[in-house]
């Protein structure tokens, strides 16, 4: 619409014309994330843009393919968070399944308990950065033997993550036929993501095929987090950064409670190390999955790919249920970076390591959990020395032990 011109005002408009112009820059300079040093011009801007709070886009999967992939590397590189429509996975075929299994008694969820010898099953004490999570959960993983119909405790299914402890037909009728369905289409979803991720750095669509597609270790969490009326500020789930390669996640639609770190606007180019940035609420658009990238696309990325830092808030009143999928490669990969601009900015790191520290440090306190940082390139840490003896003597096809690889991770550090 015109609007009706007013005399004697040029110089006003000129003016206006100028500010807002001004302003524009500065909101575009702060969306995309060029450093901006002082903070009082970035506050400034702030107050002056009319437009909302960043958050990570919404990327719709039947865009053209060349689109999609600079949209996905985009978002990969300044947030590691988006979320994609037109995914193909029925994401409401799953509810009810899930929520029946968290209305299970309590004693037959704890019947399925994960323990210190396997890491999969029920669990409702787990520590993230030693805080306990304000949560139910189970963990789903690809068997051993990469075939579900055997029976869970099979014992061709061991692998490092244990044995899975679904709830039995009898128990939960048709709970674990939906959980697999759920579980591959999610699979071929996040190959395709992965597909999408390997373009955006330079590689052939199908690079990560060998490593992920073919031999991925990945697993299905479902989350259960009940109304904490408690008001002292507790957490669903502390800060932390997911450690695989990508994890696809569905949200309740109606409590609105992960929040990701916003990318600090330091100017570096090294990731940020959670003090400072501002909490934005990835609020799950209709029919939406949501995606982060771990701390394995980081490594793998030559830290192109944030794996960002995110939390899980907790609601006085309302219940939330949470899915994510994390999209892990094959125990034996070893993540390096890719050719990039530059040098190499990580030592090699083998998943299976990565995974089992992971995992050691929800049963037992062997000191700061292992972090991408841990592999880079001068650091001091003790890590890579001790995978390598790890490497030495681990069966990746029998369930990781805590008291088993005691010694090792108690060996004096650096
Ligand atoms: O519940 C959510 O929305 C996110 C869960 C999460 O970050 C995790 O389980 O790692
Ligand atoms: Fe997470």
């Amino acid at each position: 619409m015109k609007r009706p011109k007013r005399r004697g005002n040029r110089r006003w408009g000129e003016l206006m014309k100028s500010r807002t112009r001004a302003r524009r820059l500065l909101v575009a300079l702060i969306d995309h994330h060029v450093s901006i040093r002082l903070p009082p011009m970035r506050l400034l801007a702030r107050r002056f843009s009319s437009s909302p709070p960043p958050a990570p886009p919404v990327l719709d999967l039947h865009a053209p393919r060349h689109a999609l992939v600079a949209a996905v590397a985009d978002a990969c590189s300044r947030w590691g968070f988006f979320q994609v429509v037109h995914h193909g996975v029925d994401v409401n075929a799953y509810h009810k399944p899930m929520a029946d299994f968290f209305r299970l008694p309590h004693n037959a969820k704890a019947a399925l308990r994960r323990t210190a010898g396997n890491a999969r099953g029920f669990f409702d004490d787990e520590l993230t950065k030693q805080k306990v999570d304000w949560k139910q959960a189970i963990d789903v993983g690809m068997p051993g033997s990469r075939a579900w119909a055997l029976p869970d405790d099979d014992p061709s299914n061991a692998c490092l993550d244990g044995f899975n402890r679904l709830p039995s037909d009898a128990l939960l009728p048709g709970f674990r036929e939906a959980t697999v369905r759920y579980y591959e289409s999610l699979t071929s979803l996040a190959a395709r993501v992965a597909s999408l991720m390997a373009e955006g750095l330079g590689m052939p669509a199908d690079h990560f095929d060998r490593e992920l597609r073919e031999a991925h270790t990945s697993y299905l969490r479902l989350n259960y987090y009940p109304p904490h009326p408690g008001g002292d500020g507790a957490l669903g789930i502390s800060p932390h950064r997911d450690a695989g390669f990508l994890t696809v996640l569905w949200q309740d639609p109606s409590c609105h409670s992960l929040q990701v770190q916003q990318p600090a606007e330091t100017g570096s180019s090294r990731r940020y190390d959670g003090s400072g940035g501002e909490w934005t609420t990835v609020v799950p658009a209709e029919g939406a999955l949501t995606i982060n990238t771990g701390d394995m696309a980081q490594i793998w990325s030559n830290d192109r790919y944030q794996a960002p830092l995110h939390r899980v808030l907790t609601h006085p009143t309302l219940e939330r249920f949470s899915a994510p999928f994390f999209y892990n490669p094959g125990y034996r990969t070893q993540v390096a970076p890719l050719p990039s601009p530059g040098r190499p900015k990580f030592l090699p790191c083998n998943w299976g390591y990565f995974r089992a520290q992971r995992f050691a440090g929800d049963f037992a306190d062997f000191g700061a959990e292992i972090q991408t940082d841990d592999f880079y390139e001068g650091s001091k840490s003790h890590h890579p020395q001790m995978q390598e003896e790890f490497l030495r003597t681990v069966d990746f096809s029998t369930p990781f032990s805590v008291e088993k690889y005691r010694p090792l991770l108690q060996m004096p550090r650096k």
